[in-house]
């Protein structure tokens, strides 16, 4: 591609004290794309994106909108225009919806954007649900709503690049949809994201590229719908849609 990726992202290691889990990952997103890493549990989608959060310590070359990320701090990276939505969602549960909300949107003030406070309603459009339950405590949320708000929060820091740690994860499959269905109209309004997922088979039709990570490596690449169609990745990991044969 002529024009440098938003994320290029070049022999990533990473690990646990001696344990590398993560063994020379090389990735590229472009500006406004949405590129999903699937895998199996344990494969380092989780570890990866802590260390490009910088909540890892890691090896290798990390470059973000042309800034060589190798000894940024996490809020370094918030400033730079990084969001990670981390599995665990991370809300502060004894404070209301709104309060999570405006706490998120630190970086947007601290960059002194004009009327940083808009992007609240923004947020409330793009999730009417949490508009609603604004002054409710985040810990009397349901699921959905958690991960909504987790989302929501993310996006108040006006991110250049949102990571997402199995957004569908855990919630009950209409919820699924309509968190993929938010992916969407994000991906339509030209946010760059970093999915995340188990559920490949919605992770592939929501993103424009995908990866296959297996223990610690990338296994395949491609374009997303070459990917959903790739037998490898129908036999490992959309299994679902495979018919018995009976035999
Ligand atoms: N805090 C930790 N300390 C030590 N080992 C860890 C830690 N977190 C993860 N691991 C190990 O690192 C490996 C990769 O885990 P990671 O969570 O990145 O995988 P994942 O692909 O995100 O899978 P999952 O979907 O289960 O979260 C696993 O073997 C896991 O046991």
């Amino acid at each position: 591609m002529s024009t440098a990726p938003l994320l290029d992202v070049r022999g990533l290691h990473a690990g646990y004290g001696r344990a590398e889990v993560l063994t020379g990952l090389d990735l590229r997103l472009a500006a406004g794309q949405v590129v999903t890493v699937i895998g199996p549990n344990g494969a380092g989608k989780s570890t990866m994106l802590n260390a490009l959060m910088g909540l890892l310590p890691c090896r290798g070359q990390l470059l973000f909108d042309g800034v060589d990320l190798a000894d940024a701090t996490l809020e370094e990276r918030v400033m730079l225009g990084l969001a990670l939505v981390p599995e665990k969602r991370e809300l502060f549960g004894t404070m209301p919806v709104e309060d999570n909300l405006v706490l998120g949107g630190w970086r947007a003030k601290k960059l002194k954007v004009p009327n940083w406070r808009g992007e609240l309603d923004r947020v409330y459009q793009l999730f009417p649900r949490l508009q609603e339950r604004r002054a409710q405590l985040a810990g009397t949320l349901s699921g959905g709503e958690r991960q909504m708000l987790a989302v929501g929060r993310a996006l108040m820091s006006r991110p250049k690049l949102l990571m997402l740690d199995e957004p569908s994860l855990g919630l009950a499959p209409l919820v699924v949809r309509e968190i993929f269905r938010i992916i969407e109209r994000l991906r339509e309004q030209g946010v760059s994201i970093l999915l995340v997922e188990q559920n490949a088979r919605a992770a592939l039709e929501v993103a424009d590229y995908g990866y296959v990570l297996e223990t610690g490596e990338i296994a395949m690449q491609g374009h997303a719908g070459e990917l959903a169609h790739d037998p490898r990745v129908i036999e490992t990991y959309l299994g679902a849609a495979r018919r018995p044969q009976g035999d």
